[in-house]
């Protein structure tokens, strides 16, 4: 089996060599999707697997923008049209100076998984920019947005391909990514999700992705019969999802300790309650400041500059920025004081050599394709509303999520529980994330 898992491994290194991130990524879907493959005929000589490796369209163009003093930048925008076999494109968009090809295919593949599984009919895309929002005015967020989307208009459509926010694009983008699309298209439709409450945007959509990752930690923790009630949490980045998978825990009784940003990170020892919350959130969503800043206005809070935050002793770890950053040594520390449950709210933040000491410890631990999926979910429940033409309110959405997330806990253990009872969760979401895009993708023949 090994022997198969190389030589597939082989030829996408072949094609994607310079794309580590992306090979990382199918690598370890490779590790568990091959041998089942190879256990059920259907599957087999269909080469499902290498064409679900290859975009199905990789777009690639200029963004030129003027800034607020006159002068004209180029940066460079992309969409990765993944995988359509389940639905429209669906994913969001990142705007980030480490933004290449690489990490948009990583995205762009993880997420035709996280979309199969959330149950809805989407496929999967990711896209973004270069472009750096931080430190910019808004009107030359503005123009950016409106330069960018005067080429991704015509990629793009409500039941073409379908983008959201990701890390660099929330609100405030979403909203100048639209207007251009409605003025060019003259249409008003349900072309991006993540949109404001007054235009077509869903309630929850912006609590989805950390509320999500916490009630998909809390199906795991009631296996071993325990609860967010009590713990103290840890979690990484201080954006979107992290806000939010701090509000949900807080409400469920936990303790948060830390959040951090690419600066560092603050450890408050006396948790972070709802008023510290309500200043982190109108810190960076509003001020678009640094959570250093916490620990001047807190003096029960230190900041670590430069440093993660995963020597801090915790029972539930919630890595919420970033891809790879939750390495081999953090998960030890995080290991040897007693962490027993570990979600990722961000895609990929644990690299492989930290996900084989968690499996090696056989604790709790979900990857972001399964339990960062309420995001793109409640992504899939706005497009219906919009469709429909009617809002639901926010306890019907949050019921919705709510059992969106159980759905995908019960298929991860119907694909990934072990001889011994030990639940990976990895091989589970991976499992059942394929055997609907495959199921379709042998359906409509080789395309
Ligand atoms: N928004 C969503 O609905 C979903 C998001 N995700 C994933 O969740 C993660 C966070 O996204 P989101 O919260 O939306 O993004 P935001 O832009 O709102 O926040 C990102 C946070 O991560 C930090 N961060 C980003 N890059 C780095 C880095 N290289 N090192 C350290 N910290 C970093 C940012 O700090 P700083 O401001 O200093 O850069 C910020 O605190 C991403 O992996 C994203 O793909 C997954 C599913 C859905
Ligand atoms: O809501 C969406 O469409 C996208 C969410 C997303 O980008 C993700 O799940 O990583």
């Amino acid at each position: 089996m090994q022997a198969k898992i190389d030589g597939f491994m082989e030829e996408v290194k072949t094609r994607n060599g310079h794309e580590p991130e992306f090979i990382q990524a199918v690598q370890e879907v490779a590790e568990t999707v091959i041998p089942y493959i190879a256990q059920n005929e259907i599957y087999n000589g269909k080469n499902i697997l290498l064409r679900m490796v290859e975009p199905e369209r990789l777009i690639s163009f200029r963004v030129a923008w003027v800034d607020d003093d006159g002068e004209i930048h180029v940066n460079r925008g992309y969409r990765i049209q993944m995988n359509s076999a389940i639905g429209p494109y669906k994913g969001g968009l990142r705007f980030h100076p480490s933004v290449n090809a690489s990490i948009l295919k990583f995205l762009a593949f993880e997420q035709v998984f996280k979309n199969s599984l959330t149950t809805l009919p989407m496929g999967g895309g990711k896209g973004g920019s270069d472009f750096d929002p931080k430190g910019k005015s808004d009107d030359e967020v503005m123009r950016f947005c409106h330069a960018f989307m005067t080429e991704l208009c015509r990629h793009i459509g409500p039941n073409t391909d379908v983008p959201a926010g990701d890390i660099g694009v929330g609100a405030r983008e979403i909203g100048f990514l639209f207007g251009m699309y409605k003025r060019i298209r003259n249409e008003f439709t349900g072309v991006l999700t993540g949109k404001g409450l007054s235009w077509g945007g869903s309630k929850i959509r912006p609590e989805a992705t950390g509320y999500g990752t916490v009630y998909f930690a809390q199906s795991m923790l009631k296996t071993r019969d325990e609860d967010v009630d009590g713990k103290t949490v840890v979690i990484s980045g201080s954006g979107n999802v992290a806000q939010y998978a701090a509000e949900k825990v807080l409400q469920l009784g936990g303790k948060v300790v830390t959040l951090s940003d690419s600066g560092g990170y603050i450890y408050d020892e006396e948790g972070i309650d709802e008023e510290k919350l309500a200043y982190v959130m109108d810190l960076k969503n509003n001020k678009r400041g640094r959570i250093s800043e916490y620990a001047e206005k807190y003096s029960s809070a230190k900041f670590h500059k430069g440093k993660t935050p995963w020597d801090v002793k915790c029972d539930i770890a919630l890595p919420c920025a970033t891809q790879n950053e939750l390495h081999e040594k953090d998960a030890k520390n995080l290991l040897d004081n007693g962490c027993f449950c570990v979600a990722e709210g961000a895609n990929m933040p644990c690299t492989a050599d930290a996900v084989h000491a968690f499996h090696d410890a056989k604790i709790l631990f979900a990857p972001g394709k399964a339990s960062n999926a309420g995001g793109v979910a409640t992504s899939g429940l706005e497009m219906s509303q919009n469709s429909l033409r009617i809002s639901w309110t926010r306890e019907e959405v949050d019921e919705r999520l709510k059992g969106i997330m159980e759905d995908i806990h019960e298929s991860c253990i119907e694909y990934g529980e072990e001889e011994d009872g030990y639940c990976n969760y990895v091989k589970g979401a991976n499992i059942a994330g394929f055997v609907k895009v495959a199921d379709a993708m042998l359906a409509q023949g080789v395309i």
